[in-house]
């Protein structure tokens, strides 16, 4: 569906894009990356509407720099802020925006009632935009995206601003796109949370550069990493510094349980090479008299992916992934 190769894009202070090279397929895909990592400028080259430094792109085939409107012709665009006119209603406005993609009059009155269904706002159709909540417009954003029945569609942070409820339900819509109409996504957000659940696809950029591109269920498969809690006894009153240091001294790879979490500081974390590793475990808790009061595997985050980037933007990282809960 995309693909690019070695693409730039330089302002004259910053580097937005820094030879990215991506490949993205069918489906829904989550394009990822804290605030200014350069997810916008993408969509503008992408789209036709912005020129490469340098590199090149494709879009369904086709050179981002010289077939532009073929491209738009094919592919939805939901912007990032808000562009809508208060004094249209939705029909009147979605309905313009099937003409300008060049559907016949008929048709566009259609396919402006199927979409508006679609996102939910068949019965507010007719009221000024104006009047609407930000989830509402929201939806009026993404109903231009799909009216003139796109291949692909880009759609820019559609979930910013919308409190929970909004947020789920827009997810689910995007989902739904791809699963009702087999229209292929590309989705924006710096909330790596929601991806996770409303995605096939990831991609992680930051500072204009690729940090990872995969499934999603690749960034939250099961790992060999086993998290271990112990009590505390007469005997050993740190249990966990006890098992630490018995099991070290049997050869285990541990480390501690990453700090910041409540209880982290009782928690230890192996690498578990195969099944041995699970009983080594547990007859070293049995072997010093502690009680074992769990030990589980560890799944990994999409969030973890920031934490083995370089330093630089590092707080900005701290933001994205906190915010995603
Ligand atoms: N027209 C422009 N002129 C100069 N700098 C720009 C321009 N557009 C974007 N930038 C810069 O390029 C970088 C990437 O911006 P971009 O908007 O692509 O990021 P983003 O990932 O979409 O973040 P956000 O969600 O905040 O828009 C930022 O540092 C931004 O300030």
């Amino acid at each position: 569906m995309i693909a690019t190769e070695s693409l730039s894009k330089r302002f004259p202070r910053v580097t937005a894009l820094d030879r990215l090279s991506v490949d993205i397929g069918p489906g829904v895909t989550g394009l990822v990356g804290a605030n200014g990592a350069g997810k916008s400028t993408l969509i503008k080259i992408l789209l036709g509407l912005s020129p490469a430094s340098e590199g090149r792109a494709e879009v369904l085939g086709l050179d981002v720099a010289t077939k532009g409107a073929a491209i738009r012709e094919r592919v939805g665009y939901m912007p990032e802020h808000d562009c809508l006119p208060p004094d249209v209603s939705a029909t009147e406005f979605v309905v313009h925006m099937a003409r300008m993609s060049g559907l016949p009059p008929t048709a566009a009155r259609e396919r402006t009632a199927d979409t508006l269904r679609h996102v939910r706002l068949y019965e507010e159709r007719y009221r000024p935009i104006g009047g609407y909540s930000t989830g509402m417009k929201q939806r009026v954003k993404l109903a231009q995206a799909l009216v003139h029945d796109p291949r692909l569609v880009f759609l820019d942070e559609p979930t910013n601003g919308l409190d929970p409820v909004g947020r789920d339900e827009m997810l689910g819509l995007i989902r739904r796109i791809h699963t009702d109409f087999g229209i292929s996504v590309l989705v924006t957000s710096h909330l790596l949370g929601e991806l996770e659940r409303t995605c096939d696809h990831v991609v992680v950029i930051d500072g204009g550069k690729l940090l990872r591109s995969s499934s999603t269920t690749d960034f939250t498969q099961t790992t060999t990493t086993l998290a271990v809690e112990v009590t505390d006894t007469d005997d050993h009153p740190d249990g966990t510094k006890a098992l630490r240091e018995a099991l070290l001294a049997r050869g285990a790879d541990v480390q501690d349980g990453g700090a910041g979490l409540p209880g982290a500081g009782h928690l230890l974390l192996l690498t578990a090479r195969s099944e041995e590793t699970y009983d080594l475990v547990r007859d070293t808790v049995a072997g010093l008299g502690l009680g074992l009061v769990r030990m589980e595997q560890r799944r990994h985050h999409i969030s973890e992916v920031f934490t083995t980037a370089d330093e630089q933007g590092d707080q900005q990282r701290k933001e994205a992934v906190g915010h995603g809960g």
